[in-house]
């Protein structure tokens, strides 16, 4: 088994060059390292698919999807440099002895990452072929993309196939929320201010929020959604992501390790969710027509190559407990879903209420200070307090007030750093800290399974939502139930 050294890659090979993923955000990202100056200048990228390029062909194939998904804001200077530091090879996966001419047009004894953009049923046999030639070497790293598995059984199989030939430490499993600067913020926020880190439990905090909410639909891609569902392509990776950096206790230091040993607790302490409590705990929707901006949008059965019986979901909404110490009593409320009303996705910290209330004339109940976290678009942090109202009148009066810091207005002139541009850079300098390792995968799919499994014994299909709206009815009975209402 090779352990990787931990120096920067100087090859990438991005197998599936020609996909979706590689032409929307994957040379896209390179590009923005590029024009910052963040790609060492010996780093070479060969693009691996099945499809004839010849060499300039496929450096044009990059420029031309540069323009198409980055648009007016590419140089032809930079174009120029990033695209020369492409080649090609025509390869299909399944081919073991062509992995022979990958060898042949890699420098060898070379940092090297291998970027799977491919369905994660043929990283085995990518693998093999690299191990059968000698890749699979110390110099190796692989980057995965998600999903791994449909379910923690197939998602060992994948890890056991890639884990045959690598090491963990050379396995960079990606969600690209890690990358996203408003999730790495939540470290910050929790970690370098007293005033949170000291009030981060069940003593001060009455209930969570997390909301990921999408307006877009299937986009043309309904085999492969309609195969997963929002509960596998959202909730098993970025809801508990995100859900697990809220809830961790305080990493040692922002090692790796460090932070994915607490992350794993977390997502090992999510009490299960059965049959017996899918009703109270979970909510899973399917979107019907309905109007986004003013236009009819059609239902999820309507959409393009959609198959009428699927009874896949688009929304869920989940209560989710974490039993133990910190979190004793307090509820973690879930939901993410497609055409929803807007793109916006934020976590809410409900604090407790005061003891006793002095202000009475004011208020018949204080409200509960509030912590929003915006993760996008808008990403920021807001504080509601309570605040007096100036003025001479006898008796004070206070409001809610909210403290916002708005990341556009503090960092006017800052690019927004796309999350697959700090995964790449932080993968090609062998940092594994924003990637998942195989046990909170696994974790996370156990987690997942009980409640799929739960919802397969009711028989009961999702409950239908209107395109444009919140979600289902159900899903503001599971947080009505316990007095509770979504942050609008
Ligand atoms: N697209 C996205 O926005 C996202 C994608 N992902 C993940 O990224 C991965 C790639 O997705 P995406 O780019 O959308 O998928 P695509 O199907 O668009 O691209 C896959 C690429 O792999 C190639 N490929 C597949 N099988 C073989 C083979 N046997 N030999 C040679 N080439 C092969 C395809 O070639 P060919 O065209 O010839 O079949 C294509 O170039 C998946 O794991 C997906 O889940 C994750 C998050 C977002
Ligand atoms: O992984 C995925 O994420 C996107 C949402 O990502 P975002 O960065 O735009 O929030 C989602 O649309 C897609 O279905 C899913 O596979």
């Amino acid at each position: 088994m090779a352990h990787n050294n931990l120096q920067s890659a100087e090859q990438i090979v991005l197998f599936g060059a020609a996909g979706d993923l590689s032409r929307r955000k994957l040379f896209a990202a390179l590009y923005h390292l590029e024009s910052e100056h963040l790609l060492q200048s010996n780093l070479k990228i060969i693009g691996v698919a099945r499809n004839e390029y010849d060499e300039k062909e496929f450096q044009q194939f990059v420029a031309d999807n540069l323009a198409t998904f980055i648009g007016n804001e590419i140089t032809a200077e930079v174009v120029q440099r990033f695209t020369a530091r492409f080649t090609y090879l025509n390869l299909d996966f399944s081919d073991q002895a062509g992995y022979k001419r990958l060898k042949d047009a890699l420098t060898s004894k070379t940092n090297t990452l291998y970027y799977l953009a491919t369905p994660p049923a043929i990283y085995g046999m990518i693998c093999e072929g690299l191990n059968a030639h000698g890749l699979a070497n110390k110099y190796a790293r692989v980057v995965m993309e998600k999903p791994i598995g449909h379910d923690l059984q197939s998602s060992q199989v994948i890890n056991d196939q890639v884990n045959r030939f690598f090491d963990e430490s050379q396995i960079y499993r990606i969600d690209h929320y890690l990358g996203k600067e408003t999730v790495l913020n939540l470290l910050s926020l929790r970690f370098a201010n007293s005033l949170f880190s000291t009030n981060w439990d069940h003593n001060c905090i009455d209930h969570v929020q997390i909301t990921v909410a999408e307006s877009v639909g299937i986009e043309g891609r309904w085999g492969f959604y309609d195969e997963t569902g929002q509960m596998r392509d959202m909730v098993q990776n970025h809801l508990l992501q995100i859900l697990s950096l809220l809830a961790m206790e305080p990493p040692t230091d922002l090692s790796a390790e460090s932070i994915r040993d607490e992350k794993l607790k977390v997502i090992k302490a999510l009490r299960p969710i059965t049959k017996a409590n899918i009703h109270e705990k979970a909510v899973r929707g399917q979107y019907g027509k309905g109007y986004l901006n003013g236009k009819e949008v059609p239902g999820y059965l309507e959409e393009e190559g959609a198959n009428k019986e699927s009874t896949t979901e688009t929304f869920v909404a989940i209560k989710a407990e974490i039993d133990n110490w910190r979190w004793a009593g307090v509820p973690f409320y879930l939901r993410t879903g497609k055409r929803m009303p807007c793109k916006h996705s934020e976590v809410v910290i409900y604090f407790k209420h005061q003891p006793h209330n002095i202000f009475s004339h004011s208020y018949a109940q204080l409200p509960a200070n509030k912590l929003t976290i915006r993760l996008q678009p808008d990403e920021g942090v807001e504080l509601t307090v309570m605040n007096k109202i100036p003025g001479i009148s006898n008796e004070i009066q206070i409001k809610e007030t909210a403290l916002d810091l708005s990341f556009s207005e503090i960092n006017e002139n800052t690019r927004v750093i796309d999350a697959y541009e700090r995964l790449l850079l932080t993968a090609i300098d062998g940092n594994q800290s924003l990637f998942i390792r195989r046990d909170e995968v696994e974790q996370a799919w156990k987690w997942v399974d009980g409640i799929m499994e739960a919802w397969n014994a009711t028989n009961e299909l999702p409950k239908s939502y209107a395109a444009g709206s919140w979600g289902p009815v159900a899903s503001i009975a599971l947080i009505a139930r316990d007095d509770r209402n979504w942050d609008e």
